[in-house]
């Protein structure tokens, strides 16, 4: 069965934040999702509500038509890999991984031997004694070997180097192709995971600004650039998210959908047109007034 996510109307309070506001999305199907957002944003607080940790104060989260909290149904199908502090844990790696088998039915013992190994980890040590880097290999083993039909990895690799980043891409996109489920990817390397992406959640200040397939947020996301008085004439009308002059030449990043023919019309005026990367969008998207004063 493929997943369905709805997230209908979802405040949530926290002490005196409103973490989340009348938040409403809805992720249909198997799919590597990123979910985005600025530090504060909402996203651990929204992947809480999904992982059963929390309830809404307001609205109502759906995953396969059940609320999640407290639904041992829900739990079993959902693994949230997240950042954690493990300098207590006295567990081996090698009792990790055992626990890990015993509560996930869709464990794959030979593909976590595998990844053990890429990712160099010594199965008789005990955990407390990793470094961070490989604590968080162990997580994101454990992530990709529990073959679990929504997963949800929150910021898990941030202490792994980028070789080891690497090798967590590699074989998230690989074991995926051949057993797809819904991924959720939480992060703030986002041209790292850019290419991994299919659909993009962004929310900024508890609300959502942007979902959409990534390659139509590309394709919303453009840059101009060419004599300041033709851009400026022929820009006006348009969402712009940043503007630079040097001289004469400027160059604007604007957002929205064009039609074919104001693409033409701006090609024939001599103008220079590129692309945004997804990580340079999600910062002018992002940007609010006196951000970085
Ligand atoms: N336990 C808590 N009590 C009170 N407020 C909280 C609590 N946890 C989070 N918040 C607040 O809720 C808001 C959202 O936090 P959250 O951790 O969900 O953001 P985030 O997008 O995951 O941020 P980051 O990228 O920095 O990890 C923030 O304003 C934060 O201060």
């Amino acid at each position: 069965m493929t997943t369905e996510i709805k997230v209908d109307h979802v405040s949530l309070r926290l002490g005196d934040q409103n973490a989340l506001s009348d938040l409403s999305f809805q992720l249909k199907g198997d799919k590597i999702y990123g979910l985005l957002g600025r530090n504060g944003a909402g996203k651990t607080s929204l992947l809480s509500l999904l992982a059963s940790f929390r309830e809404p104060t307001e609205g109502t989260v759906l995953i396969n038509g059940e609320r999640p909290f407290e639904n041992q149904r829900v739990m079993n199908n959902v693994n949230f890999i997240y950042a954690k502090n493990q300098n207590d844990e006295s567990e081996t790696v090698k009792g990790m991984l055992e626990f890990a088998e015993r509560y996930r039915p869709e464990w794959d013992a030979e593909y976590a031997s595998k990844l053990v190994k890429r990712f160099k980890l010594p199965m008789d040590q005990k955990v407390k004694a990793l470094s961070k880097g490989k604590q968080s290999a162990l997580d994101v083993v454990i992530g990709l070997a529990s073959r679990t039909p929504v997963t949800i990895f929150d910021e898990a690799y941030l202490g792994m180097d980028a070789p080891a980043r690497s090798v967590f891409y590699e074989e998230l996109i690989k074991d995926y192709a051949e057993h797809p489920r819904c991924i959720i990817l939480s992060t703030h390397l986002i041209s790292e995971v850019a290419s991994l992406l299919e659909e993009v959640v962004i929310i900024d200040q508890g609300k959502l600004l942007v979902h959409e397939p990534v390659d139509i947020l590309m394709a919303h996301g453009l840059s101009i650039t060419g004599p300041a008085e033709t851009v400026n004439r022929l820009t006006s009308d348009l969402r712009v998210l940043k503007q630079q002059q040097l001289g004469r030449t400027k160059s604007v990043m604007i957002y929205g959908q064009l039609e074919s023919l104001r693409l033409s019309e701006l090609e024939r005026s001599g103008l220079e047109l590129g692309p945004i990367g997804l990580q340079e969008l999600f910062i002018y998207l992002t940007e609010h007034e006196g951000d970085g004063e």
